[in-house]
């Protein structure tokens, strides 16, 4: 088998990324007046700006041949067809499929069709969700509910926190939602300090229904309920589910009708579209969470349907690729400019770091590229008086996404100017830097003397050619929101595809959790004392102790 650095586009990417150390993206502008108009991509109601970019016209043409030659096309197609790609664990990958609103028929790999149970689950929810809003479905004491815990981590969690905090705009009158995933108790505490149980339906989401935190938060949300005038029999009024196993949900205590179902064929980190998302239904309305599945739905359409070269989650995988494999960049950095979507560095941290955090191929043999960077980021403009300094003057390159919708949500006079000037501004400078000679004229306007104009003239160089996506949505909507997100669900994919690794495994997280609880075993001094290694060891006493 060919790998991924055998193929002639490989070969041909190395030599023509030689060429770069003499590239100058401030040249490239002023050379070529049409590159920003042809380096840009309109789809499923968002722009991209590829522009500014370490991107000639000739390695764009290799990159998709590249993607071509590694079989990107036909490997989406498996996954939109339901072939079970997910190889480690022999499963379908089908978030998509959650959002299809044309098709009848997707089959996974054992032959089911998953159209219908998406249709009823999506019916349910709606009902559900009315209901709750119309104080049909109350608390023991009929009162309509006016809190949702929602409980659950990981991909349990991070969609329907972002999504909620990004539709804000939108929220349901009423209806406050509170998110608890981290088993510090703490966390759990400081929620139940502004609830009233009395008004109040917890949420939990979990997937496998078998994950330490969301079990351990629920149960002592319970109990905290109980202790709190709940009655012990109107619990399940109370307590509703997502889980892919239903029956430990009812063990557990839900009602049977109150627990929405999950499959197997949805990925945790690409489960918002399932009825992971019904925080989400909750705090906007089910009509606003059908929207966000239609905006999911259009980029899932442009990724499936446009050519690579016009292909936006394509061109941001190959772009991450590019970076990664032939410039040594470590981490990519997203800058949300705007404050509904501060989450969303976070969400894609997840989504990306946890698919493509690999160093086997899909057949277990060792890569012998990078494979996934670290994703971080924050909210424009706060980090421009942070850790912009490090993007502008660090001694790596940071490629980074810069997302701003054209219109906000708040009016209120000259701050979105100010707030676009700055994020336009940032990648304008990242891309052209300043010269020494434009150092040197700048202290000199200053009037500074020649000697003290030398000592400092070096400090205010800045290299430039520092590549950057400016990502453009008119406005913040449910349907930009769910285009937004797939298109990083699609630039995941694209990587890990080329990557020749499996996306949609987390076997590294595995390890952890068995070990925690050996750990805790410990803790709780239910097996032998000193079993671990010994730094464990003294941790756990001291813990025991409750000193150090
Ligand atoms: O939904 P659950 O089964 O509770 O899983 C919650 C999360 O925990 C796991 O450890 C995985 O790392 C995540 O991908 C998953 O989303």
């Amino acid at each position: 088998m060919t790998t991924l650095t055998q193929l002639s586009t490989w070969q041909q990417l190395q030599q023509q990324r030689t060429s770069y150390d003499k590239f100058s993206l401030r040249a490239s502008f002023t050379a070529d007046p049409g590159r920003a108009a042809r380096m840009s991509i309109k789809a499923a109601q968002l722009k991209l700006d590829f522009s500014k970019n370490l991107l000639t016209d000739d390695t764009l043409t290799t990159l998709c041949q590249l993607a071509r030659e590694a079989g990107l096309e036909p490997l989406r197609d498996a996954m939109f067809n339901g072939e079970a790609i997910n190889n480690t664990e022999g499963r379908a990958v089908l978030h998509t499929a959650l959002r299809n609103s044309q098709r009848s028929h997707i089959e996974t790999e054992t032959g089911s069709n998953v159209v219908p149970e998406i249709s009823a689950t999506l019916a349910k929810m709606k009902q559900f969700v009315a209901d709750v809003h119309q104080g049909v479905l109350t608390g023991y004491s009929n009162k309509a509910f006016t809190d949702i815990i929602a409980i659950g981590i990981g991909g349990s969690f991070l969609g329907p926190k972002v999504a909620t905090e990004a539709l804000r705009p939108y929220a349901q009158a009423g209806i406050k939602l509170h998110f608890v995933a981290n088993v510090d108790g703490t966390s759990l505490a400081e929620k139940l300090k502004r609830i009233d149980p009395e008004t109040t339906l917890v949420v939990m989401s979990s997937k496998s229904f078998s994950t330490q935190e969301t079990i351990t938060n629920t149960q002592s949300a319970r109990d905290h309920f109980i202790a709190n005038g709940v009655p012990i029999e109107a619990i399940g009024d109370h307590f509703v589910a997502i889980s892919s196993n239903v029956a430990a949900a009812v063990e557990f205590g839900m009602k049977a009708e109150n627990v929405f179902p999950m499959w197997d064929w949805v990925g945790g980190r690409y489960s918002l579209w399932s009825a992971i998302g019904l925080p989400i239904a909750l705090a906007v309305g089910f009509d606003h969470f059908e929207q966000l599945l239609r905006g999911a739905e259009a980029m899932d359409k442009h990724f499936c349907e446009a050519p690579l070269e016009q292909n936006m989650p394509a061109i941001m995988g190959l772009l991450s690729l590019w970076y990664s494999n032939f410039f040594g960049t470590q981490s990519q950095v997203l800058l949300s400019y705007d404050h509904y979507l501060r989450g969303l560095p976070a969400y894609v941290q997840q989504l990306d770091m946890e698919s493509n955090g690999k160093s086997v191929d899909k057949e277990g043999n060792p890569i012998e590229y990078h494979t996934g960077p670290v994703i971080w980021g924050g909210e424009g403009t706060n980090g421009q008086h942070a850790y912009h300094q490090l993007l502008h003057q660090g001694t790596g390159i940071i490629p980074a996404d810069f997302i701003l919708p054209l219109q906000s949500h708040n009016p209120i006079a000259g701050h979105h100017n100010m707030l676009a000037a700055n994020c336009f501004g940032q990648t304008q400078a990242l891309m052209q830097g300043k010269t020494l000679a434009e150092a040197r004229a700048e202290l000199a306007g200053q009037g500074l003397a020649e000697e003290e104009l030398e000592r400092l003239a070096r400090h205010k160089v800045m290299p430039g050619n520092r590549p950057s996506n400016t990502l453009l949505m008119d406005k913040l909507t449910p349907f930009t929101l769910g285009s937004l997100i797939a298109l990083y669900e699609h630039r995941t994919f694209v990587q890990g595809a080329l990557w020749g690794i499996n996306s949609f495994d987390q076997w590294g997280v595995e390890l952890g959790k068995a070990l925690g609880n050996g750990v805790l075993a410990e803790i709780e001094a239910k097996t032998q004392p000193n079993q671990l290694d010994e730094s464990t060891n003294l941790l756990v006493a001291a813990l025991r102790q409750g000193h150090i």
